[in-house]
């Protein structure tokens, strides 16, 4: 069983966060509010990654909680992609209520994490932003963003970055954080079990198919 091998977990503290989104949703203006705790006043178009770093303590763990604000613009992410998705624990869609194309990408967004091969196990959520600016003309939209969140089993958020509170913004981060440790714990937990497995046995398994009964 020397495959045992992949099992074993990389002690690691940090947790890469991927945002996905069309250009101008807020993605910059999320991960910024929950970074620092401001909405940023002024943005400009993202080209390729920006990183930003927040630290938490989760259950006597320091996390290191590593956004990757990633360009919206297909021009501005191009030679960047294959890092998007290396190495990711959770992901973060982002779409503008009151740009329906914006909703109509996230398939796209999704067949894209798909394509770069991240598992059903990479916890992720939908935020739908830009709240202040809902109006009765984008409702109809903002339940189907609901009902797709469910379909792919994501918690939705309506949310706002400009005028939201800094507890949402700080629940939606923190929640993956959370899901993702605890999924962290439960390998480290199975590597344990499989390490208790008397290695006798595997060689009597061993013994026993190479048994010639004739
Ligand atoms: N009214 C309102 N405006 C917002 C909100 N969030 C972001 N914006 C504005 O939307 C614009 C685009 O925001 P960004 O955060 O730069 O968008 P982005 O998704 O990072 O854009 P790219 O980097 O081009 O992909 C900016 O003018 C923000 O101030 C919000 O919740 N409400």
């Amino acid at each position: 069983m020397d495959s045992c091998e992949f099992w074993i977990p990389v002690v690691c503290r940090t947790c890469k966060i991927i945002v996905l989104g069309d250009a101008g949703v807020g993605k910059t203006s999320l991960t910024q509010l929950y970074c620092t705790g401001h909405f940023p006043e002024k943005t400009d178009s993202t080209i390729g990654v920006d990183f930003r770093e927040r630290v938490l303590h989760v259950g006597g763990e320091k996390i290191k909680v590593q956004l990757w604000d990633t360009a919206g613009q297909e021009r501005f992410r191009k030679c960047m992609v294959q890092h998007y998705y290396r190495n990711v624990h959770a992901v973060v869609f982002v779409y503008d209520v009151t740009n329906v194309a914006s909703f109509r990408s996230l398939p796209l967004w999704m067949e894209e994490c798909q394509q770069h091969l991240l598992g059903p196990d990479v916890p992720r959520v939908l935020v739908a932003n830009k709240a202040d600016l809902v109006t009765l003309n984008v409702a109809s939209t903002i339940e189907q963003a609901r009902h797709l969140a469910e379909v792919h089993s994501m918690p939705f958020y309506l949310y706002s970055a400009k005028s939201g509170n800094r507890e949402q913004v700080d629940a939606i981060f923190s929640k993956l954080v959370l899901q993702i440790t605890r999924q962290r714990r439960k390998k480290t937990e199975v590597v344990r079990s499989f390490k208790l497995t008397p290695k006798v046995n595997v060689e009597e398994e061993k013994k026993e198919k190479w048994t010639c009964n004739c």
